[in-house]
């Protein structure tokens, strides 16, 4: 007999993600799924679209897509700080094929964090598309929110930016096997970082996808605080001047290439961040508004990050 939808969701999505956690008491199969959180514990959801020629190439294969959308939802329970619990992936596709290529990028992606899949919802579309939800769970009043930065905080980056911006631009312009390629083919939550953060007392934090620029005014405007930041200490600053011919093209990257998630967070000064999880590239400082340095020298931006419908 030939694949239905039933069949599709048997063979390519039931117990194909990372192990069960107690969290969850019924789990793919029936008309929802079960969950309870242990006493003292706050549950955080997050629910994330992914739509090829929107968030991937056509040309890129469908099981790195669903990967991809998948580490991207997850990366919004790392800037919360939470472990990552149970994911519910609404799988869109053209055909059976598209289904079973989004399914395995579902479950490399979930087996790679450990983390199961306790449901979602399988469908014929127009157009490729995932649509992710991700749960999480961290002890209650802990969360890493984006209106907690106080006006003294210095600014840290967990993570690299304008990577895969710079992987994006060769693929899109044909050149495949670019140098900076590979870090569009896969994304990387960091799940681990997030909860060191928190577990350090860090309080304010956000995942990087549309642009340090627009993120930093994210969490700026969101904690009524201003935020001055010098671009060169940004991960492998000099290493991306080189390698792309000049520090304009990777000040672009750097300042409004997204989907690199690295988390950025602010901390207060006698906080000790170790260098081997982030690094120091601002502070905050009362009034509003981003300032961009480039080795001291304040930089005019007009530009902003990635927005949909501009
Ligand atoms: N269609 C919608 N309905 C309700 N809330 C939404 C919708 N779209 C976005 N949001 C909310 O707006 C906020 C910003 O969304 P977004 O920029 O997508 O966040 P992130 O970058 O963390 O994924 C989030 O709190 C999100 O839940
Ligand atoms: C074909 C294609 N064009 C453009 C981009 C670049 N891009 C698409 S969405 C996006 C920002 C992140 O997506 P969004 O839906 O805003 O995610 P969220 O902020 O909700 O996590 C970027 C930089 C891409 N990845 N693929
Ligand atoms: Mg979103």
């Amino acid at each position: 007999m030939s694949d239905n939808e039933f069949s599709l969701i048997d063979k390519h999505f039931k117990g194909k993600g990372g192990h069960s956690h107690p969290f969850t008491r019924l789990a793919i199969g029936d008309d929802a799924s079960v969950h309870g959180l242990k006493d003292g514990m706050e549950l955080v959801v997050s629910t994330d679209s992914s739509v090829e020629n929107v968030h991937w190439p056509h040309d890129m294969s469908l099981d790195l897509a669903a990967d991809r959308s998948v580490c991207a939802a997850l990366s919004d329970l790392a800037a919360m700080g939470a472990e990552a619990i149970a994911v519910w992936v609404n799988v869109m596709a053209k055909d059976k094929h598209a289904v079973k290529a989004m399914a395995k990028g579902v479950s490399r992606s979930l087996r790679r964090y450990n983390v199961e899949l306790v449901g979602g919802d399988t469908c014929r579309s127009a157009t490729n598309a995932l649509s992710v939800t991700v749960a999480g769970q961290l002890p209650a009043g802990t969360a890493m929110c984006r209106n907690t930065a106080l006006a003294d905080d210095n600014v840290w980056l967990a993570g690299r930016v304008g990577f895969h911006a710079l992987g994006l631009k060769q693929w899109m312009s044909g050149d495949k096997h670019g140098e900076f390629v590979h870090h569009i083919n896969e994304i990387t939550p960091r799940l681990a970082a997030g909860v060191h953060l928190r577990e350090m007392g860090v309080r304010c934090c956000l995942d990087v996808s549309d642009g340090l620029l627009q993120d930093a005014r994210h969490l700026a405007d969101a904690s009524g605080v201003g935020m001055d930041i010098e671009v060169t200490q940004v991960p492998e600053w000099l290493h991306l001047c080189h390698q792309v011919a000049g520090c304009e093209p990777a000040f672009e990257a750097v300042v409004h290439g997204g989907e690199d998630y690295a988390l950025l967070f602010t901390a207060p000064a006698s906080m000790v961040i170790p260098n081997a999880l982030a690094v120091k590239i601002g502070t905050c400082r009362a009034g509003t508004g981003v300032h961009l340095y480039r080795d001291g020298v304040l930089c005019s931006v007009k530009k902003q990050g990635y927005l949909h419908f501009e």
